[in-house]
């Protein structure tokens, strides 16, 4: 292994489901030996690509791919700013493309190199959005018949549909929430997904940080007794210190964590135990060399993993996942989100879903491929990202 080095680094920009997807291939000077890592970043990925492309390719060509702590250290550095977005994910494709290769040469599938299995697959939660709560009941139950045993509910998508709001005029276009109107909602919706379900189900809500910090507050008190399995990004990462606040008044548990990018963003919150799940996405905080740092200091404090896994991660970021559901011995559950036929065509090997659990192919490294003319059949869209321009009804630009 000492003297295989990194022949090649690039981005391939896909999006078979319709949503953007970027994979760093690292080829190496072994033939036939590459990597591959995800660093999807939906709504920046040219930015991504030229970052993967323009800088990691030209100070990292001919390094030894066994070198990953000092590569991802020096990439880290490199450009003096450090903890973004961009940086990250450019980053994070590299970093898992040579845990891939280390994989590969040593015949093993990565979970193994992380020190193997702590259980055979990974348990998962799903998705359940529906315009009435009769619909959001009906899709808990498929998901149930289905054998999933965790369910996040939503009602009207993230921050509730909104009706009736009074509005001045003048306010600009955008994606329009009433936040009280959502908090009364969210309260009725567990209510009465706990009347129709029952206390066989485990149930999950996403804020998706659509509240005040002290409608925050209010909320997870109120929803204590419906024994939510966890509730999700209550609060932007701006008021982390509200979940000190939080913690002192009710024992919801909390998951938080999917927007961080820099360890400060977390480091309060797990030294003092004021969350239950973190959360990242791993690619945005750099790829699996930091998810494994972060998955030991949360055991530590008898914090859980539920890394962050929506359809904007690539197969190959959902692998790295599951990778380190499957070694971390603190795994909590994992977010899973589905796979259509294009992306499994696209990227062979990918997790799968089995009742209720996600297992990785047995083969080394990631265990997924990138059929790349299939990939190229997918290009990427451009535009403006319209969803994320979220506003409260007085035409106050908030938090999506
Ligand atoms: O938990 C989730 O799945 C959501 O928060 C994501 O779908 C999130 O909205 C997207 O990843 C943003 O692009």
């Amino acid at each position: 292994m000492a003297g295989v080095t990194i022949r090649d680094i690039r981005a391939i920009c896909t999006a078979p489901a319709g949503i953007n997807l970027i994979v760093v291939k690292v080829e190496t000077s072994e033939p036939g030996l590459y990597g591959l890592g995800c660093a999807t970043f939906a709504y920046r990925h040219r930015l991504v690509a030229a970052m993967v492309d323009d800088y990691l390719k030209p100070l990292l060509l001919g390094r030894a791919v066994a070198d990953i702590s000092d590569i991802w250290e020096t990439v880290n550095h490199n450009a003096y700013w450090r903890n973004g977005p961009i940086n990250n994910n450019a980053l994070s494709g590299l970093d898992m493309a040579l845990w891939d290769i280390k994989g590969k040469l040593a015949g093993m599938p990565l979970y193994d190199l992380l020190g193997g299995r702590c259980r055979p697959a990974a348990r998962v939660y799903r998705h359940a959005n529906g315009a009435t709560l009769a619909e959001v009941a009906a899709k808990v139950r498929q998901y149930m018949a289905e054998g999933v045993t965790h369910v996040r509910v939503q009602w009207g998508g993230y921050g509730g549909q909104a009706s009736g709001m009074q509005q001045p005029d003048g306010v600009l276009p955008g994606a329009y929430y009433c936040p009280d109107q959502y908090m009364r909602r969210t309260i009725e919706l567990l209510a009465a997904m706990r009347e129709e379900l029952g206390e066989e189900v485990e149930l999950l809500h996403d804020v998706h940080e659509r509240l005040a910090p002290i409608q925050a507050l209010g909320l997870a008190k109120a929803l204590e007794s419906y024994r939510l399995f966890f509730l999700e990004d209550l609060l932007p990462p701006e008021q982390v210190p509200w979940f000190r606040t939080i913690r002192q008044q009710c024992a919801t548990p909390l998951a938080m964590g999917e927007l961080f990018n820099n360890p400060m963003e977390w480091d309060t919150l797990i030294r003092e135990r004021l969350i239950d799940f973190i959360r990242v996405h791993i690619s945005q905080i750099g790829g699996i060399t930091p998810a494994r740092k972060l998955a030991t200091f949360c055991e530590a404090s008898g914090v859980r993993t539920a890394w962050h896994g929506p359809g904007d991660v690539s197969p190959v970021g959902h692998a790295a996942n599951v990778h380190l559901d499957l070694a971390s011995p603190n795994f909590g559950i994992q977010e899973w989100s589905g796979l259509n036929d294009a992306l499994r065509e696209v990227f062979p090997g990918s997790p799968e879903l089995c009742d209720g659990f996600v297992t990785v192919s047995e083969r080394p490294g990631l265990g997924v491929d990138i059929d790349e003319k299939a990939a190229a059949r997918f290009p990427c869209k451009d535009g403006v990202t319209t969803w994320t321009q979220t506003r409260w009804p007085d035409g106050t630009a908030f938090t999506p």
